[in-house]
């Protein structure tokens, strides 16, 4: 009997113990992960932490898992040199202004052929008689020096030559160029007052009639400024034109000037005026303006650019008001030349084209008809064709070495 009940114990305590398993069995099936997917490869998700967890509890389990992912492969880097980017205009470096009379002195040879050298060999001739002085006169004369300064200049010369007694071509070289120069004039102010005030800019207005090189000259003028170490700002005060704008906005962009421009047919005193004034807001050295050229038949017109003045001086006085003059025209620039200082003060004269002319003794006539020195000259097309003017440099072009 007794060990008919060890036989029950032992079969019941056999199957509690198969049973049990079975549970525990089946519980563990249910926590079982779900299949790995076979791409990409993902391990076990983290295990998620439940209400009343401890919060250290999951956080850095073994369980604790991160996907394995691929990542994309990383794009090809353009290399900058291959980005296309909108091309910046190149900055031109001007010439330096220093010396430019002599190194352009050969666009003076038909000057040089017909004043400097026609003077030099009549004067060399062995009888210095009257109809010789009158020959001399004649080359003067047509050579556009004016009247009264030519008869001054004979007479200077009659009696320096009596003195001088025999006449070795040195000698009457440096005669000549003595009294050139002294006719021309070497105590007037040439200097372009383009010296910036405390708090503005200063002020060039360029004026003169159609034609004569006004666009090209504030053009070329804004590179010998920035040849000089000026910032300049350029103002299309020249509505009655859109071209000129355009003219004047192509040769700042050349040097990095800003140009400021209105509407065609606009006020051209408003744009001078704004001119001024981005020229203070950018802290420039200069602001050059370019006004309309106009017939100073035209008394409206005339009027205008006296307008166009007292309005930029709302912002303080103008430095330099230029007046270019074509040396080709001859007495027809110097009858301009006086209807334009009766609107303006001229303070300085722009000899242009004297490449294009045998009458380089206009320089003596201009400034005596406006009592006003020729501060730079126009001696061709091209981009710093345009000098300061020196008497002696310009003498010397004339005469030869
Ligand atoms: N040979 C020569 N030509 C020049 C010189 N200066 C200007 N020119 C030329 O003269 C022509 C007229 O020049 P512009 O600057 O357009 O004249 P502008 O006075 O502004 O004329 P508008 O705009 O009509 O008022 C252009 O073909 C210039 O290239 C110079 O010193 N020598």
């Amino acid at each position: 009997m007794e060990t008919v009940i060890l036989a029950v114990i032992i079969a019941l305590v056999a199957f509690v113990a198969v049973g049990g398993g079975l549970v525990v069995g089946s519980r563990r099936k249910k926590r079982l992960p779900p299949a790995p997917p076979a791409a990409p490869t993902v391990t076990e998700p983290p295990a998620e932490p439940h209400i009343g967890d401890e919060a250290e509890v999951p956080r850095d389990e073994p369980r604790r898992t991160i996907e394995e992912v691929e990542l994309p492969e990383a794009l090809p880097r353009t290399p900058p040199e291959a980005l296309e980017l909108p091309e910046a205009p190149e900055l031109e470096i001007p010439e330096p202004t220093e010396g430019r009379l002599v190194r352009l002195r050969s666009r003076l040879s038909r000057s040089q052929n017909t004043l400097g050298k026609g003077l030099l060999s009549l004067l060399s001739r062995e009888h210095l008689d009257e109809e010789t002085w009158e020959e001399i006169e004649d080359i003067l004369l047509t050579a556009d020096v004016g009247v009264t300064p030519t008869q001054e200049l004979v007479e200077r010369l009659r009696q320096r030559v009596k003195v001088l007694g025999t006449r070795t071509p040195a000698d009457l070289r440096q005669l000549l160029r003595e009294e050139l120069i002294a006719l021309i004039g070497t105590d007037s102010d040439r200097t372009l007052h383009t010296e910036s005030h405390e708090e503005r800019p200063a002020v060039v207005l360029v004026v003169g009639v159609n034609g004569t090189g006004k666009t090209t000259t504030t053009g070329k003028l804004a590179r010998v400024l920035v040849a000089d170490g000026r910032s300049v700002v350029l103002g299309a005060a020249d509505t009655f034109r859109a071209a000129a704008a355009d003219q004047l906005q192509t040769w700042g962009e050349r040097v990095g000037a800003r140009t400021v421009r209105g509407p065609e047919g606009g006020d051209p005193a408003s744009v001078a005026f704004d001119a001024v004034k981005e020229g203070i807001s950018e802290g420039a050295d200069v602001v050059l303006i370019d006004t309309a050229g106009r017939l100073h038949t035209k008394t409206g017109l005339m009027d205008e650019l006296g307008k166009v003045k007292r309005v930029i001086e709302k912002h303080g006085p103008v430095d330099e008001v230029l007046l270019v003059l074509d040396a080709t025209t001859g007495q027809n620039g110097l009858v301009q030349a006086r209807v334009f200082a009766e609107v303006v003060d001229i303070t300085g004269i722009v000899l242009t084209k004297l490449d294009g002319t045998a009458k380089g003794g206009i320089v003596v006539a201009v400034q005596r008809e406006l009592g006003v020195p020729v501060k730079l000259v126009g001696l061709g097309e091209g981009a710093d064709d345009l000098a300061p003017f020196e008497p002696g440099a310009f003498v010397d072009a004339l005469i030869g070495d």
